[in-house]
């Protein structure tokens, strides 16, 4: 785990910003900041306003009110946005462009070059540099766009769902990637709906639901505020008995085991030992990242 006390320099910001698009509030007086060195997961369900935060900070959009900065700038300034390396989600490049253009082209807007041979290398784009972007998969593209959004060394990175048409080599290349940038000391702000995502890379998770940021910390301080825990076992008792009965959130099989999610695992798990006696292979866990996702976003909307 890399060093969470030391107190780190916060490189972007948004500070109680609000952002309208007619009538619909995308975000309302949130704040947030990304500190030097950390991978920050934003996550939130569809329409939380993760892009529209991020926008702002690229200076896609202009917030309502508040106050929005990129290394203390205002995020218009050249010599901030040379700082910073971006992936978003669709991305519009010339298809009757090489790769290899396409990286020469993008690296002409930066100071701090990165030699073309690392970037083949960290984005496994080698074998595309001949072609025409246009004549690209799906997922090549994906990749040729991760290259240019780490063609320069930067401070920051955004990279809004990167891994989305991955396949499951790419992206873990790119995963090791990720963490290879962070140790390097460039910090990554990553929207992402992969939980399992979120959870092998993120220092930081920033939970986003309506605009607003519902909660905020290491993937096991969130994990710990929500009490719901898994129960698994292997045991005789039916399935649909066990649904009916108090404190069950659900049950379900996976091959021989039962499964259980409940808010009261100490009551579940007497019922359990007093209703069958051959109960075996017992153990209880803390609900990860997806199930604690799940229980914030829906506290939300209550
Ligand atoms: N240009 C726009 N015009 C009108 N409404 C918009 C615009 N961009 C976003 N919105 C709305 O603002 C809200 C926040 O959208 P945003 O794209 O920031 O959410 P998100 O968290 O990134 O969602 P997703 O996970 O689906 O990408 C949504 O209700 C969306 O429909």
């Amino acid at each position: 785990m890399r060093d969470s006390q030391n107190i780190k320099e916060t490189l972007a910001r948004l500070e109680n910003v609000s952002k309208c698009y007619g009538k619909l509030r995308a975000l309302d007086s949130l704040s947030l900041s990304v500190n030097a060195g950390e991978m920050l997961a934003l996550l939130g369900p569809n329409g939380a306003g993760k892009t529209t935060a991020v926008s702002l900070l690229l200076n896609l959009i202009e917030a309502d009110s508040g106050r929005v900065s990129l290394f203390d700038q205002n995020p218009k300034e050249l010599s901030a946005r040379q700082r910073i390396g971006v992936m978003l989600q669709s991305a519009e490049l010339p298809e009757t462009l090489r790769v290899s253009e396409l990286i020469a082209l993008t690296q002409s807007y930066y100071q701090k070059k990165r030699a073309v041979a690392e970037i083949c290398e960290m984005a496994g784009v080698a074998d595309l540099l001949p072609r025409f972007y246009g004549k690209l998969s799906g997922g090549q593209q994906r990749r040729v766009q991760f290259a240019l959004a780490i063609c320069a060394k930067v401070d920051i990175l955004f990279l809004d769902e990167p891994t989305v048409g991955l396949d499951i080599e790419a992206r873990e290349a790119m995963w090791q990637c990720l963490r290879k940038l962070v140790a390097e000391g460039c910090a990554i702000v990553l929207t992402t709906h992969y939980l399992e995502e979120a959870e092998a890379l993120a220092d930081r998770v920033m939970v986003i639901a309506h605009g607003s940021v519902i909660a905020e910390g290491s993937v096991e301080s969130i994990r710990s505020r929500v009490s719901l825990r898994r129960i698994r076992c292997v045991s005789q008792i039916e399935i649909e008995k066990i649904k009916q009965w108090p404190g069950i959130e659900s049950a379900s099989h996976d091959g021989q085991y039962l499964m259980i999610q409940t808010q009261d695992a100490e009551l579940v798990t007497r019922r359990l030992l007093n209703e069958d006696e051959t109960l075996q292979q017992l153990e209880i866990k803390r609900a990860g990242l997806a199930e604690a996702f799940l229980e914030l976003t829906r506290e939300q909307v209550k």
